[in-house]
């Protein structure tokens, strides 16, 4: 036994593909279609859709017809798959129809032209599988089961999205917004700086729960910045200190030395505490 990680074979490549501003010929108008189409305008592809407009799903031509964002990027194409011809100029192809000669037809011209394809229903005929997808905003999860259980796919990614962090989506977003201006002060590839730069990346993410960097604001980042990376040695200031510092509606502004902080409300509370225990004293007295 080594130290190094077990290698299991048997698997597939996990990857998230790269479809902006591809073409995908999709050859079907039935619901898995429509599945599939939802699946590749998130990735801001172009589509070419071929079947014939008498069997249309409603949701299939509410995409090539009406929907306000996508429609102008699907190519639809009124009848049954042609030949070769058809798939000229895709980088991937997907099928999602109900003629299984048809499909393998489509799947041999698809090899000969060594573009990937997906046959819906038939593994075999699969350079890659679908799976169960979770989307919130940037995050992207997909559950696969490697063809062996579709349905038990999609009740894991249930289970998986209860767990979830409410605000998952929004902590990602301020960590990509973090790293860009770590990077516009710190620039270069590779070398200390790059070594430096993820450690502390590495290190804000560790001490930060998700949560709290969801909070973030821009005034936060360039604190977390000004006081963490800046500092000698580096630094990771903790939730409290850059995000408890955000000065409430009351406090006298960009006065010098009354910057707001967990202990600047300590002595507000005790003045106020103070200054009532003394009105109260002087008004039992009169
Ligand atoms: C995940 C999901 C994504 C999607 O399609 O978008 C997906 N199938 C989903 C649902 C689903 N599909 C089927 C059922 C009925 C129950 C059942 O049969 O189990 C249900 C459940 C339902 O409808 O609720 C029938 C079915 N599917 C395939 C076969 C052929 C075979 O197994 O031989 C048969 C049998 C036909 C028959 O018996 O005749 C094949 C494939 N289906 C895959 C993906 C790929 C492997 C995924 C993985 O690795 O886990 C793969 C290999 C190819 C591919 O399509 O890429 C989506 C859930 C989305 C969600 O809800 O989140
Ligand atoms: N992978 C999965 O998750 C999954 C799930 C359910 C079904 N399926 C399978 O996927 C396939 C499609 O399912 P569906 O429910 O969308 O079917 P469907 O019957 O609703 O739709 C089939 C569509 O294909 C079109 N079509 C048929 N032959 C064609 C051709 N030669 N050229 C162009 N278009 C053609 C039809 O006009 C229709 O629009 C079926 O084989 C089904 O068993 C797969």
């Amino acid at each position: 036994m080594s130290d190094f990680p077990e290698i299991t074979p048997g698997g597939s490549l996990p990857l998230a593909w790269q479809l902006k501003d591809k073409t995908v010929v999709l050859v079907g108008g039935g619901v898995v279609a429509a599945g599939r189409l939802v699946n590749v305008l998130q990735a801001d592809a172009y589509v070419t859709l071929i079947a014939p407009s008498t069997h249309l799903n409603k949701e299939v031509r509410y995409r090539i017809y009406e929907d306000p964002l996508f429609s102008s990027r699907i190519t639809y194409i009124d009848r049954l798959y042609a030949g070769p011809e058809d798939l000229v100029g895709a980088d991937m192809v997907l099928t999602a129809i109900d003629d299984n000669d048809a499909s393998l037809a489509i799947w041999a011209d698809a090899k000969a032209a060594k573009i990937p394809v997906n046959v819906a229903d038939v593994p075999p005929n699969c350079d890659f599988y679908f799976g169960s997808q979770i989307r919130r905003g940037p995050l992207q999860i997909m559950v696969s089961t490697n063809g062996r259980g579709p349905k038990l796919a999609a009740l894991i990614r249930q289970r998986l999205e209860e767990a979830l962090p409410p605000n998952v989506e929004k902590a990602i977003d301020k960590v990509g917004m973090l790293r860009e201006k770590l990077r516009s002060r710190a620039p270069g590839v590779g070398g200390k700086l790059g070594r430096d730069r993820m450690k502390w990346m590495i290190d804000v993410c560790d001490t930060w729960e998700m949560e709290q960097l969801a909070e973030l604001d821009d005034a936060g980042m360039q604190r977390l910045l000004d006081e963490g990376w800046e500092a000698s040695p580096k630094s990771v200031p903790a939730y409290e200190h850059i995000i408890g510092r955000r000065q409430p509606w009351w406090w006298p502004m960009h006065v010098p030395g009354l910057e707001w902080d967990a202990s600047s409300a300590g002595w507000f509370a005790g003045g106020l505490a103070l200054g009532s225990a003394v009105a109260l004293w002087r008004a039992t007295r009169r």
